[in-house]
Formats: structure tokens, sequence, C-alpha cells
């Protein structure tokens, strides 16, 4: 008998990859990228102001100078605002795109504003130390062109995020498994019927649903009674329409349990019968030949 891991092993090894749809991102969550997805420009696409303050050239720091007129105002969103002369500041905010002649950012906190003859004035209270100081660089995160997600992740918000930042409003997914979950049994009744005192409900079938659904994969729910001809007919449109079948119950040595030999008459080859487990030892897996 097999230990679980090379249960698993063997399953793992049937696996193939799944065909690929587009879908809207919107809907793109939990699913599986089925294309690579690249940086459409520079990351951030323009030297990007990281503080609420002003933008001033840094070489004027340097020389010495300590109070800058503010020469115009700009939000994030604005175009850059130029420089009246290189000797002015620019008051600035956060996410807006540094103004041309200007290289570093100094914070609110580190100024005191005055006007003098009705000019708005910022003074320095403590200095840059350095050129780009506050300023997050064009392509500093990634440049244009730059692998950002490889085809096979799975996508969490934050992938999310990195899609709709270069504008893919929809994408390339694996389409999701499809699984038919098939109880057999004539003890089981459903839900909405009440138990007679030799009959349970068929809590496995909903429970393996529940399963497939958190691991991102459809299932429709199918119900056989422990009837040879039944199954016989009812298996194989099964076995065509979805990409893997979850059978519970008929797999172990019961007069009832045939379904491994009715599998193989129907075309799906063991692979293996039985773990090394408990619940569930007579556990069954097998392939159909020529299956997609
Ligand atoms: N003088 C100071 N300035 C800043 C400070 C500070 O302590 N002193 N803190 C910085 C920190 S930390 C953060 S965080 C930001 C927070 O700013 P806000 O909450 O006012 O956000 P915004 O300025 O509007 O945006 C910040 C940034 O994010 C970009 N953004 C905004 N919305 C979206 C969106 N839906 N999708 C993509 N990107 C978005 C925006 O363009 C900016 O780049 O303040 C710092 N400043
Ligand atoms: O609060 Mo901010 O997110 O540190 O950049």
């Amino acid at each position: 008998m097999i230990s679980v891991e090379e249960a698993m092993r063997r399953v793992l090894a049937t696996a193939r990859p799944l065909p690929a749809e587009t879908i809207p991102l919107t809907q793109a969550v939990g699913r599986v990228l089925q294309e690579p997805l690249h940086a459409d420009r520079d990351f951030p696409p323009f030297h990007r102001v990281a503080m609420d303050g002003i933008a001033l050239a840094f070489e004027n720091v340097a020389a010495g100078q300590t109070t800058f007129p503010i020469s115009a105002t700009q939000l994030a969103g604005m175009p850059p605002q130029p420089l009246t002369n290189a000797q002015t500041a620019v008051e600035i905010m956060t996410g807006a795109a540094l103004p041309p002649g200007t290289d570093t950012v100094v914070r609110y906190e580190d100024l005191q504003f005055h006007e003098t003859n009705g000019q708005r004035v910022a003074a320095l209270q403590i200095p840059p130390p350095n050129a780009g100081h506050n300023v997050h660089h064009r392509a500093a995160d990634r440049e244009a062109g730059d692998l950002l997600l490889p085809s096979g992740v799975k996508l969490s918000p934050a992938e999310i995020a990195v899609a709709a930042t270069i504008g893919a409003s929809t994408l390339q997914v694996a389409r999701r498994l499809r699984v038919a979950v098939v109880s057999t049994g004539d003890e089981l009744v459903e839900l909405t019927q009440m138990p007679l005192p030799h009959q349970i409900r068929r809590s496995n079938a909903y429970m393996v649903q529940a399963a497939l659904h958190e691991a991102g994969a459809e299932s429709e729910a199918f119900h056989f009674n422990d009837d040879q001809e039944a199954l016989r007919r009812g298996l194989p449109p099964l076995l065509d329409a979805f990409d893997a079948l979850v059978l519970s119950g008929g797999v172990s040595k019961g007069q009832a349990d045939f379904l491994p030999s009715m599998l193989q008459e129907l075309g799906v080859t063991q692979i293996f019968h039985e773990v090394q487990q408990r619940p569930g030892k007579p556990f069954w897996f097998g392939e159909k030949a020529g299956a997609q």
C-alpha cells in the first residue's frame, strides 16, 4: 500500500494545464494568470514627489541659499509648473511630477513660510541632505518593458493592482477546473429529506464541493444509488464533460463496491487503490486514457 505522499505525487503527475480564457480584471482575483505582464511605461512614470512641501534646485542649497520665493503651486495631477527663475521654488504635493529645473523636495515640516512684499517665501529650517531628497525617481521601481508578473502566478489583490497599473482591463487566465462530485450509496438522502433510522444525509458531497470552491474550482453534484446499470449509463457523460470526477463511496470490498471495476470498464486506468491513511484507506485513483 502506498503512502499519502506517494499518492499525492502520483495524482499530481497526471495534472495538465487548463486552457486559457480572457476575463475582466474585476473578476480575476483568485485566478491563475496565463500571460506574462510587462510594464507599459516606467514606474514611477515621472520623478514623483514623495512629500508635501516645496521643490527646488539643490545646487542653490549647496551654494548657501536658505530662502526660496514660491513661484507656483502644483497639486498631484497638474502638469509640472516651471520655475520663474532658478532661485525660486514650487510649492508641491505628494504624487505630483517634479517640475523642470528642480531636483529636490523639502517637507513642510522642515520649512517656515513668511511674506515679503506680497511674495510667499519658504525658509529652510532643516536643509535637505542631498539632491534628489524626497523624490521617487522615474523608473526607480521598474522600467518600461520589465516583466512584472510571470505567467502562472495566482492573482491576489496585490497582483490585481499591478495589472491595473499597466491598464490591463482584461486578463488571460486559466479556465476554472470543472469537477463532478458524485456520491454513491443507497443509504444517502438529500438534505431536504428526513433520513429514516437506517439512512444518513449526503454530507461528504457538500464538504468536497466546499473544498473545491475554496480552491477555485467549479463543481456540480450528482448522486447514484448502488445500481451498476445506472452507473454504467450515468458516468460516461460525466467523464466526457468534466475535467475530473470525485466519487464518494463504493471503492472498498463490500458487495456494492463496484466502482473500481466499473471505472476500468469505462476506460479509466487505475493508478492506485488503497493509501496508508485512516480514514480513507480504500482510496482509488485513475486516469481516463486520452483525457485532456
Ligand atoms: N510633508 C509631508 N508629506 C507627506 C508625508 C508627511 O509625513 N509629510 N507623508 C507621506 C506619506 S507617508 C504618505 S502615505 C502620503 C499620503 O498622502 P495622501 O494620503 O494625502 O495621498 P495622496 O497624496 O492623495 O496620494 C499619495 C500617492 O498615491 C497615489 N495615488 C492616490 N490614489 C491612487 C490610486 N487610486 N491609484 C494609484 N495611485 C494613487 C498618488 O498619486 C500619490 O502618488 O503623503 C506623503 N506626504
Ligand atoms: O504612510 Mo506612507 O504609506 O509610509 O508612504
